[in-house]
């Protein structure tokens, strides 16, 4: 089912997410409806917050750098449940957008390279290593589940510019270019 994406500057994505004790149907339909919301909002991730849910779940579905060229889709769709970042190195910045900012893009700085630990979709532990754009989603969705946002990383005027042209447009209900 299609979820509603809350948007800044709602409230509810200050909150801090609650650790998955049993991965079962439930948490599974939530992975499966977060994936389809995702698609069809044309995000790379999403974050349970997103869509008002306190759980620590995230989905993402990122073109693996030069994947393209070897195994022709690219895309892989991952799920992680209760991820936490074990090791982290470097520092590179990539401009980032959110489902929950719509229409802003803005440079943040973060880990180059992170190494993360999760349950998966079957509740199986693993571990990975990220870089690239997969790197820096991961810590972007993570940041979702700890009440961040990636407009937090921005000065305080632009992030205050942001939020006052978001909340003009869902008061006149324009839709956001
Ligand atoms: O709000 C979200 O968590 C989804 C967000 C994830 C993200 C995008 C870019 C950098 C870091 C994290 C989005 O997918 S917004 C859509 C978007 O910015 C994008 C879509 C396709 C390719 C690249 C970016
Ligand atoms: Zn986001």
């Amino acid at each position: 089912a299609l979820l509603e994406i809350l948007r800044f500057p709602d409230p509810r994505l200050r909150r801090q997410a609650e650790p998955v004790k049993v991965v079962d149907g439930e948490i599974r339909k939530l992975v499966d409806d977060m994936f389809e919301t995702m698609y069809a909002s044309e995000g790379i991730g999403l974050a349970a917050v997103q869509v008002n849910v306190l759980r620590r779940v995230i989905v993402m579905d990122v073109a693996d750098e030069g994947s393209e060229e070897r195994s022709g889709q690219g895309l892989r769709p991952l799920c992680f449940i209760n991820p936490e970042i074990t090791d982290r190195w470097g520092e590179a910045e990539c401009e980032e957008g959110c489902l929950s900012v719509p229409g802003y893009y803005e440079p943040v700085t973060r880990a180059e390279r992170i190494r993360v630990r999760a349950l998966d979709r079957q509740g199986k532990p693993f571990e990975m290593e990220a870089g690239g754009l997969l790197g820096v989603c991961i810590q972007h969705e993570i940041d979702h589940l700890d009440g961040r946002l990636f407009v937090d990383h921005l000065s305080k005027l632009k992030r205050d510019r942001i939020r006052k042209k978001l909340e003009k447009s869902s008061r006149h209900g324009t839709p956001s270019r």
